[in-house]
């Protein structure tokens, strides 16, 4: 199974959503084993999933809370999103970790709770430029997955994205994606074991049509979380060819 993830973050309003959307039903055709998914901001979530109903693109949260509900202002919990037409959930992205704390500690209450709530967790994990540099790529990588040694039952999905790659243009190389995916499947069939060998790994960091078809060939490579080139209708229909072949 292959999956194309569009992130996007915090950009567009609703009139770009239903532009997004036209254009994309108006030339989307379906293929088995391949996923598309769109992750919008939360005001969009409704508007999309509305809008993709009766396809086969699914709608993901970029984040939500762990708790089921209560006093947390301005949060959104697991079951709101599923609400709302969602039917997974980024977790853990590199710009939670940065901007919002996201640890181990609030993260593996937030795979549990999504998995609960039949959500399919999609747990970032990635080392910033300074970790790769000072060779402890891997030490980090481990830590991030080390959650998953408390894997909740169900579907569980993981994107590797080296923070130094993301909206910067600077793309990993096939190898040090090969090293990292490679690392990370032997982590998750120690960590849960045999089913670990069924999380799709995705890749993320600047992502475009021009360099999906290598990526896609990097054993252990299931995918692509996409950020830049998934806010443009065409190329987010490329990347679901490319990966459809
Ligand atoms: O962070 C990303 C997707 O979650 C990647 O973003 P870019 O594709 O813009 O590099």
């Amino acid at each position: 199974m292959r999956m194309v993830v569009a992130n996007w973050k915090m950009n567009h309003l609703r009139r770009d959503a239903e532009a997004f959307c036209a254009s994309l039903l108006g030339a989307y055709k379906p293929v088995d084993g391949v996923v598309a998914a769109i992750a919008p901001p939360f005001p969009l979530i409704p508007v999309v999933s509305r809008l993709v109903a009766g396809s086969a693109v699914r709608v993901y949260a970029q984040n939500a809370h762990a708790e089921a509900k209560g006093a947390y202002t301005g949060e959104v919990s697991m079951a709101m999103a599923m609400d709302a037409g969602c039917t997974g959930v980024l977790l853990g992205h590199s710009e939670r970790r940065q901007y919002n704390g996201e640890t181990e500690a609030t993260l593996l209450p937030k795979v549990k709770a999504a998995a609960a709530q039949g959500l399919l967790p999609m747990l970032c994990v990635g080392e910033t430029l300074a970790q790769r540099d000072a060779g402890a790529t891997l030490d980090v990588l481990r830590g991030q997955l080390s959650i998953l040694a408390q894997a909740p039952e169900g579907p569980i999905a993981v994107a590797y994205e080296p923070v130094w790659a993301i909206g910067t243009g600077r793309v990993a190389t096939v190898e040090q994606i090969a090293e990292v995916h490679a690392f990370i499947r032997k982590e998750l069939l120690a960590l849960m074991g045999p089913r670990g060998g069924d999380v799709p790994i995705l890749y993320g960091g600047s992502v475009t049509p021009d360099n999906f078809q290598d990526i896609l060939k990097v054993p252990h490579v299931a995918g692509g979380l996409v950020g830049g080139a998934s806010l443009d209708p065409a190329k987010f229909l490329k990347l679901l060819d490319i990966a459809a072949q």
